[in-house]
């Protein structure tokens, strides 16, 4: 059924962040119509990533202002753009920053869940159609971020990077597989394919490690080895999968060295869920001559850059990386959602806080906190 504001403008509030590091401002912002293949949607809650975080630090060399960041959401579509067929006016949905459109090279490929076909425009804060952003106060326009933009009470998001999901799933909980749940799970399950017995590293463990956990326990893993620089962090982890805990600050040795000293040999699987360039070299060399995989989840600042010796790879380590866990989105995220709905996968557990859209600066602090997994915010329709 059609809404009444269906091609007009709508002005609502959303959280724009204008410069790095200042805190975000709640501002009435216009939001246009859809255009063709495009989708709005009225978004219900968001959850903050630390990738949010990271890109309103000024670090993403993709990070535009001012911008509207948020890709870690759920909501119901409000209207849709002309040659829009596979959601309507009502349908539940989470925005996807992965888009994924079936069609593309990527897609076709089989080979990944990386999707050419909006990833353009979507990294320098426009939509795909004219090459616009559809936000804008006072007819300045406001970047799009991830394709998704999903701090604000109405967004626009490509047709292609929105999945439908079940009208019985809780807005307020699923929002969360928008992003750091879905991401860890499938960087177990999809990038690494953890196998039942095999010994797991997780470097970090904020959601994305504990969501790593969480599938390496659902995977078989015998020993799921957590490494954390606050010790506060194990004792959540416990409910999360984690069998034993590693705080590099109580050792002398290089952290890679205590893990194959108490695995003899080296893990079969290490996830890096920090960001950390460091971590990252560890989290490969922890690995078990021959075989051991590494899998690269944390994102690392602009300029950085990783490195071993050559001869951690010739002899048998894999290095790895995965985006959204390797799950395609469109596809999956209805699939992991009705995981959640048969409590086949932990969501609420993950959810340590919640608030409205106006405490947003206050819930980024909060990310800083050691107590804080994710905060959701309600969006105060
Ligand atoms: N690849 C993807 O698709 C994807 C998706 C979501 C998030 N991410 C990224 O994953 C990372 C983790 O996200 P999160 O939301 O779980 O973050 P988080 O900040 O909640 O968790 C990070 C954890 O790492 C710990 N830590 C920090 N420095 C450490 C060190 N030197 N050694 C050991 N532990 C250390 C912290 O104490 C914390 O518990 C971020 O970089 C985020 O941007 C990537
Ligand atoms: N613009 C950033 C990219 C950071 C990045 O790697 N993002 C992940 C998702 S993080 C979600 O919390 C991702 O999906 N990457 C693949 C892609 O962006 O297509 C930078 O350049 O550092
Ligand atoms: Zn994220
Ligand atoms: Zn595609």
């Amino acid at each position: 059924m059609a809404s009444s504001t269906q091609g007009q403008v709508i002005t609502c509030k959303a959280a724009v962040a204008y410069e790095p590091n200042k805190p975000l401002v709640i501002e009435d912002v216009q939001v246009a119509p859809p255009q063709a293949g495009e989708v709005r949607v009225k978004i219900l809650f968001t959850a903050l990533c630390h990738t949010d975080h990271y890109t309103w630090s000024g670090k993403d060399p993709e990070g535009l202002f001012p911008c509207i960041l948020g890709h870690e959401a759920a909501g119901i579509v409000e209207s849709v753009g002309e040659g829009v067929t596979d959601v309507q006016p009502g349908d539940h949905v989470i925005p996807c920053y992965q888009a994924e459109c079936k069609e593309c090279k990527f897609c076709k490929s089989g080979k990944t869940n990386l999707c050419g076909k909006v990833r353009s425009a979507t990294g320098v804060g426009v939509m795909m159609n004219d090459l616009k952003s559809r936000f804008s106060v006072n007819g300045k326009p406001i970047y799009h971020f991830m394709g998704t933009s999903t701090f604000s009470q109405y967004t626009v998001v490509h047709d292609v990077s929105v999945a439908k999901i079940s009208p019985q799933a809780p807005l307020d909980k699923v929002c969360l597989l928008g992003c750091g749940v879905s991401t860890g799970l499938g960087a177990v399950w999809n990038t690494a394919k953890v196998e039942a017995g095999a010994i797991v590293a997780v470097f970090g463990l904020g959601t994305v490690g504990l969501a790593v956990a969480e599938g390496a326990k659902a995977a078989g893993a015998s020993r799921i080895i957590g490494i954390d620089i606050d010790s506060k962090k194990f004792d959540v982890a416990k409910n999360f999968g984690v069998t034993e805990f590693v705080n590099p600050k109580d050792h002398e040795k290089p952290i890679q060295q205590v893990l194959i000293d108490i695995t003899d040999g080296g893990v079969d699987y290490s996830f890096e869920c920090i960001g950390n360039v460091s971590v990252m070299r560890a989290a490969l060399e922890c690995c078990h001559k021959g075989w051991g995989t590494s899998v690269i989840v944390g994102v690392a600042a602009s300029g950085q850059e990783i490195s071993t010796r050559p001869f951690q790879l010739v002899t048998g380590r894999v290095w790895k990386g995965t985006a959204f866990g390797g799950f395609k989105s469109r596809t999956h995220v209805p699939w992991l959602v009705e995981k959640y709905l048969n409590k086949e996968i932990k969501v609420d557990e993950y959810i340590t806080h919640s608030m409205n859209l106006s405490n947003i600066n206050e819930a980024f602090h909060l990310l800083h906190e050691g107590g804080c997994l994710r905060c959701v915010l309600a969006m105060e329709h």
